[in-house]
């Protein structure tokens, strides 16, 4: 049996047939367990990939994250910001990506320099990276910044972190070509802009469209909800669609509801960064401020430059026309360092010029305005000094931040005047910035003042900036919001005017206005407050007198108070004659008055909306109104006269073409044709005011000369009608011509020949026409008869009257041949007179 078994099993096992079965399963069973998977496609793994990092969204971390790759981001965005050596986000970024990934409204507040851009520019991509965002999908995210140099710079640096996406980005800036940007913007995805210029697209390209807008940042964002952008913002925002995420982001941020309302934020997320820090500025920055006079600005700036010739600063100042002024004039001083000027008033290519030379440059100073104040991240700068005192705590802040950015070191230094001191460091303390007075020192001060005034005796267009330098300054002051800090009736003007190189201080007319209505207003808050402490009192009298008749009370009161403000008034005019002259001390009587000075209001309104009627200028505009047709003959003659006698100039105001070339637009330049001598006597005016004969003169000698082109005028008018008649009449002999060849049928040829040549006006003399009004005259008169005949009579006058031509210019060889024929020369048969007549009757006869 056991042999039997052994047996059995022997056979199976040999049994082929069996063994390649049995080998073909096992041979299966392994080939599909070793197979690799099916290929996967690219966008697949992508999804996969998203999905992955979607799902660990809810458990970011921020206390965790020391990396960027501990922050679940596409590979794409951390190979960039690895290769852009960006390793380790910063506070700001580590508190504010998180929630920003999770689709959250944010708004995010933390020290200047401290890493918003990217805090905002990485979830920008995720966001698009997530919705696998492509070129046809159009703009899916929009970052809005105030200025174009900032939106320049953010630009750049998303160039940088997003290279390894497909995205395409978009500089929507003003000072660019609109059509071109046109073309493009509706396949932008990403758009960095400024606010005026995107409304722009917005109001006039119908291919551009934001429906589908996934995400809005405004970087600066409580610039951009002032009221500067107010009306702009908002109509921005009614195009944007509601389901959007939006970021804010500052370093002083807003917390005004109203403003955030406008943007109509779904339960955002506050971060403030440094919301329990000591200090709101840098730690690595050193603030101290300088109490200076304004008419030593100049000297010590230049001192300040002399000192620090290997350092890079930047130096802030009030207005445009100040930083073209003085960079002009620094310039020509050679402090030793390069200067460069950046403002508004720059074409904006010499903008992004200058922006770039100041990144490269190693020491260099900036003169710039404002616009340079947020956001910008120019490497290694030591110094910002503030050369006029910033609109607000807030400016301050961002100006300082220039400098000591990311971990490095920085100095700021502000320059106070005495009247600004206490109201500014005020603010400054307020908003927890550690500043330290310092003093300057009289002996290192270097006095400039002389090469200024040499600078301007050479150059008259040098002379007039300073002159614009000087307006624009105050102008700014007045304009400034806070008056416990902006005082500009304080201002010594004719020292001010001297330290610019100014000989006389220009005139500044919208100040007298100002100071008068600042005066009234004074008066009239007095009044009120006074009558409201009578009335106080006396009611309390009536109440202690137990009087129940409030209304006799107030009546009686007013008439009281009439006394009184009688009485006030008085003294008041004293007071008024001796801040008057208190004012006259210091500006040296440059004010101007009610009348002079409406031109500069139209100038001031035209500025700013955020600063409008600072004064309340507006508010009795009526009345002025009405006074203004009472006394403009009157002021106008006042005008005159005033000016003759103080001898004073005009104020003049001129532009300059991208040529260098000044134009003259106020006022309106009537150019004399007495060109040399007006040359002349504007030197002489210059010095002793308006030379009353010479004008004269120069008016008569403008007369003559008008009378004579006048007269040289008209006689070309003459000429010119007396052309043009016979003109009209050239026509109309041609058109009958034309009417004769159609009614002789067989003289067409002939006629087409005559008209083609008579054709020719070049060559055509028209003194040769047959007088027009005759030929007029005739077919007045065929008009008059039997239509039919018309046509034929009208030929045979036209061609009668060419007949009468003497010289026959218009007569073809052929024509003239059919004249000859039809004409009565004798023919020569060679006959005698007899054998003529025989001859002639002879052939009469075999006619008939
Ligand atoms: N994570 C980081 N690692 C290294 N450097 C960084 C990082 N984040 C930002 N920076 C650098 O810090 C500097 C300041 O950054 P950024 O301009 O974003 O500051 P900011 O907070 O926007 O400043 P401001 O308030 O003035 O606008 C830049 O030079 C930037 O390159």
């Amino acid at each position: 049996m056991r042999v039997k078994k052994g047996k059995e099993k022997k056979t199976n096992d040999e049994d082929p047939v069996r063994n390649f079965e049995k080998w073909k399963k096992k041979h299966d069973k392994t080939k599909k367990r070793t197979k690799p998977p099916k290929k996967k496609r690219e966008w697949e793994i992508e999804r996969e990939n998203i999905e992955k990092l979607v799902g660990r969204y809810g458990q970011i971390n921020p206390k965790e994250v020391i990396k960027f790759s501990d922050f679940p981001l596409s590979q794409k965005t951390l190979r960039a910001l690895l290769e852009s050596q960006y390793r380790q986000p910063t506070e700001i970024q580590k508190q504010t990506i998180g929630f920003a990934l999770q689709g959250k409204d944010v708004l995010g507040a933390a020290k200047t320099g401290s890493g918003k851009t990217l805090a905002f520019l990485i979830p920008v991509l995720e966001c698009l990276y997530r919705q696998q965002w492509t070129a046809v999908d159009g703009l899916g995210a929009l970052i809005i910044s105030p200025t174009r140099e900032l939106a320049y710079q953010t630009f750049e640096v998303l160039r940088k972190v997003g290279k390894n996406h497909d995205f395409s980005a978009g500089l929507v800036i003003g000072g660019k070509d609109l059509k071109d940007e046109s073309l493009k913007i509706h396949r932008t995805n990403i758009i960095i802009c400024t606010p005026g210029r995107l409304l722009q697209h917005m109001d006039e390209n119908s291919s551009f469209h934001a429906s589908d807008l996934h995400m809005l940042v405004l970087d600066e964002a409580d610039r951009i909800l002032d009221m500067g952008f107010a009306d702009t913002v908002n109509a921005i925002v009614e195009n944007l669609p509601k389901t959007r995420q939006t970021l804010l982001f500052s370093a002083t941020q807003t917390k005004s509801v109203k403003d955030l309302a406008r943007l109509s934020l779904k339960n955002p997320e506050y971060v403030w960064v440094h919301e329990q820090a000591k200090f709101s500025t840098p730690a690595t920055l050193e603030q101290s401020y300088v109490v200076c006079e304004l008419h030593q600005k100049v000297n010590m700036l230049f001192s300040f430059l002399r000192s620090h010739l290997q350092k890079k600063i930047i130096v802030f100042f009030a207005c445009c026309k100040e930083v073209q002024y003085l960079f002009r004039v620094f310039c020509r001083l050679r402090p030793g360092i390069s200067v460069l000027a950046l403002h508004g008033k720059q074409q904006q290519m010499k903008r992004v010029e200058v922006y770039n030379e100041f990144v490269r440059k190693k020491a260099a100073v900036l003169f710039a305005t404002d616009i340079a104040a947020r956001g910008l991240d120019f490497p290694a700068v030591n110094w910002v000094v503030q050369f006029d005192c910033p609109e607000d705590a807030n400016t301050y802040i961002h100006r300082v931040g220039r400098t000591a950015r990311y971990k490095e070191g920085g100095e700021a230094l502000l320059v106070l005047l005495p009247s600004e001191e206490k109201g500014m460091i005020a603010q400054l303390q307020e908003k927890k910035v550690p500043i330290n007075k310092i003093q300057v020192n009289p002996e290192k001060l270097v006095s400039v003042q002389q090469k200024l005034e040499a600078f301007l005796a050479q150059e008259k267009e040098q002379k007039e900036r300073a002159q614009r330098c000087f307006v624009s300054y105050l102008r700014s002051i007045y304009l400034m919001k806070n008056k416990d800090v902006f005082d500009v009736f304080q201002l010594k003007l004719p020292e001010y005017a001297t330290s610019l190189g100014l000989a006389v201080a220009p005139r500044v007319r919208f100040l007298g206005k100002a100071q008068k209505q600042r005066e009234t207003a004074a008066q009239e808050s007095n009044t009120a407050a006074e009558s409201d402490s009578d009335e106080e009192l006396k009611s309390f009298k009536a109440q202690l007198r137990g009087d129940s008749k409030p209304s006799t009370q107030n009546s009686q009161s007013e008439e009281e108070e009439d006394s009184d403000e009688e009485e006030e008034d008085d003294s008041e005019e004293e007071d008024e004659d001796d801040e008057e002259e208190e004012r006259d001390k210091n500006t040296g009587g440059l004010l101007g008055t009610d009348e002079e000075e409406d031109d500069d209001l139209r100038d001031v309104d035209l500025l700013t909306v955020k600063q409008k009627d600072v004064f309340n200028v507006n508010e009795n505009e009526q009345d002025e109104k009405v006074d203004e047709g009472k006394n403009k003959k009157e002021s106008k003659f006042k005008e005159a006269k005033k000016i003759q006698k103080r001898n004073f100039r005009v104020n003049t105001k001129k532009i300059f073409t991208d040529e260098g070339e000044v134009v003259q637009q106020w006022p309106p330049q009537q150019r004399t044709i007495v060109q040399d001598e007006e040359e002349e006597e504007e030197d002489d005016e210059e010095t002793s005011g308006i030379n009353v004969e010479a004008a004269k003169e120069r008016l008569r000698k403008e007369d003559q000369e008008f009378d004579k082109k006048e007269y040289t005028r008209k006689i070309k008018e003459k000429h010119r009608e007396k052309r043009l008649k016979e003109k009209a009449a050239r026509r109309e002999a041609s058109k009958r011509t034309k009417e004769k060849d159609s009614a002789e049928g067989e003289d067409e040829d002939e006629e087409v020949v005559a008209y083609l040549s008579g054709a020719d006006d070049e060559e055509f003399d028209p003194s040769m026409l047959p007088d027009p009004d005759k030929v007029r005259e005739s077919e007045e008169e065929d008009d008059e008869g039997s239509p039919e005949c018309t046509g034929r009579k009208r030929t045979h006058s036209c061609s009668s009257s060419q007949d009468e031509d003497d010289e026959g210019h218009w007569r073809t060889g052929r024509k003239k041949a059919r004249q000859t024929s039809s004409g009565a020369e004798p023919l020569d048969t060679g006959l005698s007179l007899v054998e003529d007549e025989e001859l002639a009757l002879h052939l009469l006869g075999s006619r008939s």
